[in-house]
Formats: C-alpha cells, sequence, structure tokens
C-alpha cells in the first residue's frame, strides 16, 4: 500500500523530509503541501512532488480526503493545532519535535490519543534511530555497568538572531531530554543551569553557552554543554560514565587526511547531514506504521515528558544555578 501523504510547513526539515519520502524511502507519496508561505510549499511541488496539490491551510490538508497520514514540520508553536486535527480526523501524524511547546500542550495531545484508543501519532526524535546511539544503548545496557553520570555537549555552528535563550532548552537541548530518557530508562528528578560568560558571537537575547545538569531518579547525573554559536561545526558528544567502564558515542565516519604536516578530518556543520540516516528510518518507520492506520516510535507520551522536563530546564534558567525539582504524573496504559 502507498501512503498519501500531506506536509504542513515545508521550511528546512519539512522540505528535506518531503524529498525523502519521495526519492529515498519506499510506501509513501507526496499527494498534498501546506504553507503559511504558499510560495515554500509551492516551491516543493515544483522541485520534489508535482503531483501534490497545494492546501491554502493545514486544517484543509488534514480533512482532504485523499490525505491519509499528515507530517507536521512547521514552527513548534503552530504543531499542537494540527496534531490534534489529525487526531479528530483518525490519521496517522508524524510531529517533528517539539510536540507542543508548553506541557499542558502536549497534555493535550496525550489525553486525545488516548480517548482515541489507539496510537496515531510519532514524535521526531530521530536520534533514537542513530546508529550511533543504537551502539551505545547496547553497550550501556550490557558492558559498563550501571551508570554513574553522562557528559554530553550539543553544538551548533551558529543560530538565527530570533533565536533566544529559552530556545537552547525547547529547540535545542530537547534532543537530549529525550534520548537520555530512552539510554537511561530513566526518569530526571532535578535540573540546574549555569551560564558561563557568553561568547562573543553571540547577541543580547540569547546567554550561550549554557551548561545544564540534570539529575534522574537512579542518581546519574546529565551535563550537557549547549553551544550554539561553536563556529567550527555541528557537534554532538556523549561519554556515559559506568560502574566498569566508559562508553563513547561514535563519530560520524570521516576520512582522515595527513596534510599541511597535521593529521586531520572534516567535521559536519549541518544537522540535516549528521542525522540523515536516522531521518530516513524514522520515516521509514512512520510509513511502515502508517499503512496499517497507526503509529510507532517516540509516542505523545514521550513528547509529553520531554516538555514537561523542558519547562522544568527553563525555570532552571531563570533560577540560575538553583536545583527545579521535576515530577511526572502516571503513563497511560495506552504508552506501556
Ligand atoms: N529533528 C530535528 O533534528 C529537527 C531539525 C530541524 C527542525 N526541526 C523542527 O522542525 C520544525 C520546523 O523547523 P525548520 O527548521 O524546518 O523551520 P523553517 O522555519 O525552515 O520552516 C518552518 C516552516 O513552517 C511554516 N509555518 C509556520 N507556521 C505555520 C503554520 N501555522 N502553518 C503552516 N506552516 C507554517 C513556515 O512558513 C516555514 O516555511 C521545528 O519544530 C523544528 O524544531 C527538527
Ligand atoms: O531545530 C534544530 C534541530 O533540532 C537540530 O537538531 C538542533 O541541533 C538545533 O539546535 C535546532 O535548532
Amino acid at each position: 500500500m502507498t501512503v498519501r501523504i500531506g506536509v504542513i510547513g515545508t521550511g528546512a526539515i519539512g522540505r528535506d523530509h518531503a524529498r525523502r519520502i519521495e526519492k529515498v524511502l519506499s510506501g509513501g507519496k507526496i499527494v498534498g503541501l501546506s504553507d503559511v508561505n504558499r510560495a515554500s510549499a509551492e516551491a516543493v511541488r515544483a522541485d520534489i512532488a508535482p503531483d501534490a496539490v497545494v492546501y491554502g491551510t493545514g486544517q484543509e490538508l488534514i480533512a482532504a480526503g485523499d490525505v491519509d497520514a499528515v507530517l507536521v514540520t512547521s514552527w513548534g508553536a503552530t504543531h499542537e493545532e494540527y496534531v490534534l486535527a489529525a487526531i479528530a480526523a483518525g490519521k496517522p501524524c508524524f510531529c517533528e519535535k517539539p510536540l507542543a511547546t508548553t506541557a499542558e500542550g502536549a497534555k493535550r495531545i496525550v489525553d486525545a490519543e488516548v480517548a482515541h484508543g489507539m496510537r496515531l501519532v510519532q514524535v521526531g526524535f530521530m536520534r533514537r534511530y542513530d546508529e550511533g546511539y543504537v551502539a551505545l544503548k547496547k553497550v550501556v545496557d550490557s558492558r559498563i555497568g550501571a551508570p554513574i553520570i553522562v557528559h554530553a555537549a550539543h553544538r551548533n555552528p551558529t543560530v538565527p538572531q530570533a533565536y533566544v535563550t529559552p530556545m537552547a532548552i525547547h529547540d535545542t537541548l530537547i534532543h537530549e531530554i529525550d534520548v537520555f530518557r530512552w539510554l537511561l530508562e530513566d526518569d530526571y528528578v532535578s535540573a540546574r543551569v549555569t551560564f558561563p560568560r557568553s561568547c562573543a558571537r553571540t547577541h543580547a537575547k540569547l546567554r550561550d553557552p549554557q551548561i545544564v545538569t540534570l539529575t534522574t531518579a537512579k542518581g546519574t547525573v546529565i551535563n550537557t554543554e549547549i553551544f550554539v554559536n561553536c563556529h567550527y561545526g555541528y557537534d554532538i558528544q556523549c561519554e556515559v560514565v559506568g560502574e566498569d567502564g566508559i562508553a563513547r558515542l561514535p563519530e560520524p565516519v570521516a576520512v582522515q587526511m595527513r596534510l599541511n604536516a597535521s593529521l586531520q578530518n572534516d567535521i559536519l556543520t549541518d544537522w540535516k547531514d549528521r542525522f540523515v540516516a536516522s531521518y530516513d528510518v524514522e520515516l521509514q518507520d512512520f510509513l511502515r506504521a502508517a499503512a496499517k492506520g497507526t503509529a510507532t516510535g517516540p509516542t505523545s507520551w514521550d513528547g509529553y515528558m520531554a516538555a514537561v522536563t523542558s519547562d522544568a530546564c527553563v525555570a532552571a534558567q531563570e533560577a540560575e544555578g538553583e536545583a527545579v525539582s521535576i515530577s511526572y504524573p502516571d503513563c497511560p496504559a495506552l504508552y506501556r
């Protein structure tokens, strides 16, 4: 069966996901596109999906009879209304992170999906599909003993002017928040944020870098550096210190060169390249489940847990250096 897909939000990642569905993956076809900037949807139709209909609104696209499943890749603050509409229409929905920009919004999605009685939503936490993280998890589960400390870094070369201090949490750290819950099979109990002096390349509304310390229920301490003006590349680092040994996230494959009297390799500069294979696998998974009218992979509950945690981390930014405690409600049976 070919799943007929509608894409809402045809900017950077919407365009890239449309490309992979049309040109890389099997079992899906783009039949609908929508963006508040209509020219962007028209351009994706022209370049990637010539048979697709461009809809005036995301709601019209969701309601269209020939759209079987929906990709929500618009700005974060607009995700909730589209995901709720997809659930109301009974259509599988892949939603990029964040599921919603507030914990209350994510909870409304959980409640709607639970009321529907079946999974329809997959959240775009693609790191769970990354070969390196999957290999790291195997080692953490079986080789290095119980985890004690995680040292991590999430570095972007640069960010736009519109990226402000809280976005370091809900736009960037949100990946670590989800992937460490999954990697350690643990929940967070507190968050603390420390600010070193800001780097020279940042702007007045962004304190950069930041160090976020999350403590888990089992007592593991996770220190993550968020540095979004690091300049040199797109760099994701993670090292888990266990009772018996240490495990590091593998570096992306890179050719080593002996050049100009130095030993060197290039570092990637774009998230699209760093996680290209993970995006392919997560969306292939989505197409496979959507063909059966359901969803798999990271759940609305995972999206909600990430939102609760990221709200606490933003409060911890404001409390600068003070610990903010985190607690979660019970998980509904649908997600256990
Ligand atoms: N998983 C990842 O690694 C990853 C990578 C990049 C972006 N993202 C997420 O994907 C989403 C989009 O990010 P992007 O980088 O593509 O941003 P972008 O600004 O390049 O594209 C977003 C698009 O959404 C459109 N849009 C905004 N509001 C809309 C609305 N109400 N209805 C329809 N379209 C609307 C904009 O016009 C724009 O074309 C964000 O939530 C972002 O966090 C995830
Ligand atoms: O939306 C992007 C994307 O999620 C990237 O994976 C992350 O590294 C960036 O910080 C974020 O702005």
